[in-house]
C-alpha cells in the first residue's frame, strides 16, 4: 500500500533565459522511503530539489512539501526540510563543533549536537577547523548540518561524489540509519548501486523529463520475467548480433554492445546457442542491472 506523499510536483517547469532546465518533472516522494533522483549531468536533478525547497523560483508547476507551498511558506518548509547541496562551503576556520551549534541556533527545536557528531561519527574531529577535515570527514558535517534542525525531510545532493568506496558504504550505512529515526530522504545520485542499495523509489531524470519511476527492482526488469544481458566484446560480435536477435523473435533485442534475452534458461540457451553457430563468443552473461536500465533511458539517440 502506498504511504502519505511528503512531496507532490506537479508539472515543474523552470527555465534560465534560454536554457530549459527542467522541462516538464511530476513526482511523489511517501513518508519514511529513501526516495532517488537519477540522472546525467545537467538532466535537471539539482534544480529540481532547489525547487522543492523553495531556494529556485519556478515557472510552472505546482509543489507541495508536508502540504506546503514552498514558494510561499518558505520559512516554514525550511524548518521542516534539512538540506545538504553539493558541495558544503563552511569558513575555513570554523570548528565542527561551532559550525554545528552556528546551525542549530537558526531552528526553534534543534537536534543535541553532541548525539549528532556521535551519530555522524564527527567526535573525535569536534575542535578540528573545517579546512582541516578530510573529504569524507566534511561530506558527514554537510549531512550533519542537514539534520541539525531536526528535519521530516532530508535532501541530499550527490552525497557521496568523491567518497572513496570504505567511505561511500559508511554514507550509506548513514543514511539508512537516519531513515530509521524517521526522516524521509530525497538522495540525488549519478550512482547506480547506490541507487539500487539504498532507494525505495526512483526517478530517472533526463533532459528536464521524468523518464521513469519506480522501485528499482521493477526498473530493472519491468515485468516478473528475468533479463538476460549477454555482452559481446569485439566489434565483429557487436555487428553480428542484430541479424541474431532478429531471428530469434522479439524477446531478444540488442542494446550497446549487448544482446538482451527476457525469459527463462530455454530462451537464454536458444540465443546463446544462435549465436556460437553465427561465430560470435559471448564475453559475459549476466542478468539485467540498474546501470543497465539508466544507459537506455538516458542514451540519446
Ligand atoms: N543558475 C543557473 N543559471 C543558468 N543555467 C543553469 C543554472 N542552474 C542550472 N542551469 C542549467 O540548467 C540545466 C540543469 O541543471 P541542473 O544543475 O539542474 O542539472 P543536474 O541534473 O543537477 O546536473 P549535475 O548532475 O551536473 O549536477 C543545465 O543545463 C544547467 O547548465
Amino acid at each position: 500500500m502506498a504511504g502519505a506523499a511528503v512531496i507532490e510536483i506537479d508539472h515543474l517547469h523552470k527555465t534560465y533565459g534560454r536554457t530549459v532546465a527542467v522541462d516538464d518533472v511530476s513526482l511523489r516522494v511517501e513518508e519514511g522511503e529513501i526516495f532517488g533522483i537519477l540522472g546525467p549531468n545537467g538532466a535537471g536533478k539539482t534544480t529540481t530539489v532547489e525547487a522543492m525547497v523553495g531556494l529556485t523560483p519556478v515557472d510552472a508547476g505546482r509543489i507541495r512539501v508536508l502540504g506546503l507551498d514552498p514558494h510561499r511558506e518558505t520559512a516554514r518548509v525550511r524548518e521542516l526540510v534539512g538540506i545538504q547541496l553539493q558541495q558544503v562551503r563552511l569558513p575555513t576556520r570554523l570548528r565542527v563543533s561551532e559550525a554545528l551549534e552556528l546551525y542549530a541556533s537558526f531552528y526553534a527545536g534543534p537536534a543535541d549536537t553532541d548525539d549528532l557528531m556521535d551519530l555522524l561519527g564527527l567526535t573525535e574531529q569536534r575542535r578540528t577547523a573545517f579546512a582541516e577535515l578530510s573529504g569524507g570527514q566534511q561530506q558527514r558535517l554537510s549531512i550533519a548540518l542537514a539534520l541539525v534542525g531536526n528535519p521530516r525531510i532530508a535532501v541530499l545532493d550527490e552525497l557521496t561524489t568523491g567518497l572513496d568506496p570504505q567511505a561511500r558504504r559508511n554514507t550509506w550505512e548513514l543514511i539508512e540509519q537516519i531513515r530509521r529515526r524517521g526522516v524521509t530522504i530525497v538522495l540525488v545520485t549519478h550512482y547506480m548501486d547506490e541507487a539500487e542499495h539504498l532507494c525505495d523509489h526512483l526517478a530517472v531524470i533526463n533532459h528536464g523529463r521524468v523518464q521513469a519511476t519506480g522501485r528499482p527492482r521493477e526498473l530493472v526488469s519491468g515485468d516478473s520475467a528475468t533479463t538476460y544481458v549477454i555482452d559481446l566484446s569485439d566489434t565483429a560480435a557487436q555487428a553480428d548480433a542484430p541479424h541474431v536477435a532478429a531471428a530469434l523473435g522479439t524477446h531478444v533485442r540488442t542494446g550497446p554492445g549487448r544482446l538482451e534475452v527476457t525469459g527463462g534458461p530455454r530462451e537464454l540457451t536458444a540465443a546463446l546457442t544462435a549465436l556460437v553457430d553465427a561465430g560470435v563468443v559471448p564475453a559475459r552473461i549476466r542478468t539485467r542491472s540498474l546501470d543497465d536500465v539508466f544507459v537506455d533511458l538516458t542514451r540519446d539517440l
